[in-house]
């Protein structure tokens, strides 16, 4: 879908993008980093708005620097930062762009009927945006980069100024996106957390520079911390605590899962192969509990993103 080749654009006093190479597939990629990181000079340079100082890029096989007119017919943009006339309605905005992109007038008026629909403004589409709350207008935006039917969507920063429910909302509209549609994604944040649920694919840029790319999978795999829950019984009314005193007299150091969505009910200990889990399984089983659950904690990308710049602290920054 994506492919740059050491691309690089300077500002002069800035290097938003320095030598970046990346390959994005189909699917939905998130674009992660902090502010100033390069996210939103990465998508005006893919689209064919900015030039780049150096380097190369192709969307849908297009080369950015000669085929931008083509690339804007095939991919759509949803902007940042607010660029919406006050005065008009959701559907004469979005029937505009739709004809912007050369739908005729009949097409346009249905698309944007459909475009709407999906994206949850339906009841109020013929009033002005002027008074529309933040979440309302991210979604116009949002429709308008859909109307005319892209292969591909650049959201940038999508669940910016949303409450958590609306972030919610929004992050479902863009994981559907790609299911309903068959669109493919590339979704800004500063937000690490809300695009582990929602990408299949992370890409992160510090400074400009490719930071690490790969799937979400990858980024939060199983951790080799077992976590353990398990029943109370008359005999025991605290099973939790049963179990972690049993396993201290066995050697084996527990942790409440202090921080964690149970916390006090949940054990968690270092998995030193199978031999750990016969021993956790014996040692319930002697005790007479149930066992709930005992699974391998999963990353989140949150603490490989830490690891990552920790590591990348010790080799020394501006390398
Ligand atoms: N037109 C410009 N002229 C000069 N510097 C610029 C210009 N556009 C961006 N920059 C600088 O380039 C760097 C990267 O900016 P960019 O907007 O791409 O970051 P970002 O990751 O999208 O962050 P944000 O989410 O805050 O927009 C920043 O230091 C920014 O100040």
């Amino acid at each position: 879908m994506i492919a740059t080749e050491s691309l690089s654009k300077r500002f002069p006093r800035v290097t938003a993008l320095d030598r970046l190479s990346v390959d994005v597939g189909p699917g939905v990629t998130g674009l992660v980093g902090a502010n100033g990181a390069g996210k939103s000079t990465l998508i005006k340079i893919l689209l064919g708005l900015s030039p780049a100082t150096e380097g190369r890029a192709e969307v849908l096989g297009l080369d950015v620097a000669t085929e931008g007119a083509a690339i804007r017919e095939r991919v759509g943009y949803m902007p940042e930062h607010d660029c919406l006339p006050p005065d008009v309605s959701a559907t004469e905005f979005v029937v505009h762009m739709a004809r912007m992109s050369g739908l005729p007038p009949t097409a346009a008026r249905e698309r944007t009927a459909d475009t709407l629909r999906h994206v949850g403004l339906y009841e109020e589409r013929y009033r002005p945006i002027g008074g529309y709350s933040t979440g309302m207008k991210q979604r116009v935006k949002l429709a308008q980069a859909l109307v005319h039917d892209p292969q591909l969507v650049f959201l940038d920063e999508p669940t910016n100024g949303l409450d958590p429910v609306g972030r919610d909302e929004m992050l479902g509209l863009i994981r559907r996106i790609h299911t309903d549609f068959g669109i493919s994604v590339l979704v800004t944040s500063h937000l690490l957390g809300e695009l582990e649920r929602t990408c299949d694919h992370v890409v992160v840029v510090d400074g400009g520079k490719l930071l690490r790319s790969s799937s979400t999978t990858d980024f939060t795999q199983t951790t080799t911390t077992l976590a353990v829950e398990v029943t109370d019984t008359d005999e025991h009314p605290d099973g939790t605590r049963a179990v972690r005193d049993a396993l201290h007299a066995r050697g084996v150091t527990v942790e409440d899962g202090s921080g964690l969505p149970g916390a006090g009910r949940i054990l968690l200990l270092t998995a030193r192969g199978e031999d750990t889990y016969d021993l956790v399984r014996d040692v319930i089983a002697g005790l007479g509990l149930g066992l709930v659950r005992m699974e391998q904690r999963r990353h989140h990308i949150s603490e490989v993103f830490k690891d990552d710049e920790q590591r990348k602290e010790a080799v020394g920054h501006g390398d």
